[in-house]
């Protein structure tokens, strides 16, 4: 499966944002990507008081967008994150997954919410303006089932067991982490998923933009289920393409029988 993670920036406006990543599928249309990810909040600036402004309805004007580009390109598009409004006002931020028909085939909404207060670091409440999700989110493909989080997600391990107990062998984590808590877990805890879980991991950051009001760290990364960092982007707008081998997954969890020989009786 081949996969092309977009590190993009965050632009001024919807519209340009939008723009934006058709020009970008446009400039690797020759690649033949089987999949393209991008990452959290792609189009929407990572502030609690955008999130209302940007929000839009499931099949919204963004949603069709995204939905044509898997189209005309004939890719599975992880659409990064947005935020999505519903019937009764509450917002959320929501992973779209659309198809090589342009078909919505999976839709995650993130389900811990990133609330922290790090003294002389990084501080941030989605909870003033987002709600949680409350499910886990694997769907299928001819390659075999992919899940996916969102990153704040990835902390909690029991979230990516529950997608790896439902089946998924590749797992998807459109993200934003920031330059306090960048440097000091984003490669350790996407490693550690991996070798915990014993399969590949796609984090997709958007790109740093030092005058935005959250820095986003970059660094988008392709983890084999063996743990190995496969390719690791900078700070910077960037293309990253992996091959994976989905049956390197089958080979290890054969191998090193981790999941097999799990205990559901220690007391
Ligand atoms: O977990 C972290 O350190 C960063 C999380 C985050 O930025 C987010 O959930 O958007």
């Amino acid at each position: 499966m081949r996969v092309i993670q977009l590190q993009m920036q965050v632009k001024e406006t919807k519209d340009e944002g939008l723009k934006a990543l058709e020009a970008s599928l446009e400039k690797i249309r020759d690649k033949q990507p089987d999949l393209v990810c991008i990452g959290e909040m792609f189009h929407c600036p990572y502030e609690t008081s955008s999130f209302p402004v940007y929000a839009e309805k499931e099949g919204g004007e963004s949603w069709q967008f995204l939905s044509n580009l898997a189209k005309k390109y004939g890719i599975y598009l992880s659409a990064g994150t947005m935020p999505e409004v519903d019937d009764n006002g509450k917002v959320y931020n929501t992973a779209y997954v659309f198809d090589r028909e342009g078909r919505q085939i999976a839709k995650h909404r993130k389900a811990y919410l990133f609330d922290v207060d790090i003294k002389g670091g990084q501080y941030f409440k989605e909870s003033d303006t987002l709600t949680a999700g409350d499910s886990c989110t694997v769907f299928d493909t001819e390659f075999g089932k992919i899940g996916i989080c969102i990153c704040f997600d990835l902390r909690f391990p029991e979230l990516s067991r529950m997608m790896v107990q439902r089946g998924a062998k590749v797992i998807l984590v459109p993200a934003a982490f920031n330059r306090t808590t960048g440097p000091a877990h984003w490669e350790l805890l996407f490693r550690a998923r991996a070798v915990d879980n014993q399969c590949f991991y796609l984090g997709t950051s958007t790109a740093r933009n030092e005058q935005a009001d959250y820095v986003a760290w970059g660094h988008s990364l392709c983890v084999s289920p063996w743990g190995e960092i496969l390719g690791e982007l900078g700070a910077e707008e960037g293309i990253l393409e992996s091959d994976l081998d989905l049956e390197q997954v089958e080979r290890i969890r054969s191998e090193l029988p981790l999941l097999a020989a799990l205990r559901t009786d220690i007391r």
